[in-house]
């Protein structure tokens, strides 16, 4: 992937496993949101990404936007729109052209909204949130199109400790269920419970494996020039600065 003539991530046959949930580490600038809006289509890249076996290109577009739900990092949101109008985004591809949502649309809007506990304040418009109640609207977007693939930038940005760990669980959920979450983030300790990690480092995949891998561990420590210490504390991993 390039921004003009510069080569900003360099991954060249890359899976991520289906039915798993990917965790995108590395420090800052590695390229971990250019390769996440690549997969999501959302920016171009040079060679071709596979979505469910079958290139991007080749899907049509609402088809591929039921199959691959997306969530940018700091997404602007249009400040007007109600949560749940904003959560119901999330079901345009189920719904034909200029038709009314449908039950299904609103139950499953609900159910993504309730998920993300934000279901009591659907009738509040976006720019009247805090920035923690705002990401869960947006969660509740990309988690209201029930896609196959969920790839999501950063989700935990402002979120508090329990949401986190709300999320944590819905993402286990979705998994369970047969999908595939690729999520980029920065809590190490979260991103230490998915199922495996892709370590990235100056535009390159650098590492590919099992959180719970010491070899992941040595590569996570490596692309942070061993200045994290990584634990388990009652059970879960703890990452901490040195
Ligand atoms: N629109 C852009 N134009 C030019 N270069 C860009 C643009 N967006 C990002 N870059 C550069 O591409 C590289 C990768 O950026 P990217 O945002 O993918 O990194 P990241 O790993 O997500 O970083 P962070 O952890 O800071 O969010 C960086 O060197 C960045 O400066």
């Amino acid at each position: 992937m390039f921004f003009g003539a510069r080569l900003v991530v360099d991954a060249r046959e890359l899976t991520l496993a289906a039915g798993r949930w990917t965790a995108v580490v590395g420090p800052n600038g590695a390229g971990k949101t250019t390769l996440l809006k690549a997969l999501a289509h959302v920016l171009p890249s040079q060679g071709s990404v596979h979505l469910l076996g079958r290139r991007l290109e080749e899907w049509p577009a609402k088809a591929r936007a039921r199959a691959l739900a997306w969530l940018g990092q700091g997404e602007p949101g249009a400040d007007d729109l109600l949560a749940h109008d904003v959560a119901m985004l999330g079901r345009l591809p189920h719904q034909p052209w200029l038709a009314a949502p449908s039950v299904a649309d609103h139950a499953a809007v609900e159910r993504a909204m309730r998920r993300t506990q934000c279901w009591e304040w659907r009738d509040r418009p976006l720019g009247r949130l805090s920035g923690g109640e705002r990401q869960r609207v947006l969660l509740a977007r990309a988690f209201a199109v029930e896609a196959e693939v969920l790839l999501m930038d950063e989700p935990l940005a402002n979120l508090d400790a329990p949401h986190q760990a709300d999320w944590m669980l819905a993402v286990r959920e979705l998994v369970a269920s047969g999908r595939t979450v690729v999520s980029v983030l920065h809590e190490l300790g979260m991103a230490l419970h998915a199922d495996e990690l892709l370590v990235l480092q100056r535009g390159r995949p650098v590492h590919q494996g099992a959180c719970n891998d010491p070899v992941t561990h040595a590569a996570l420590r490596d692309v942070f020039d061993n200045r994290i210490d990584i634990h388990k504390v009652a059970g879960r991993w703890v990452v901490l600065p040195r």
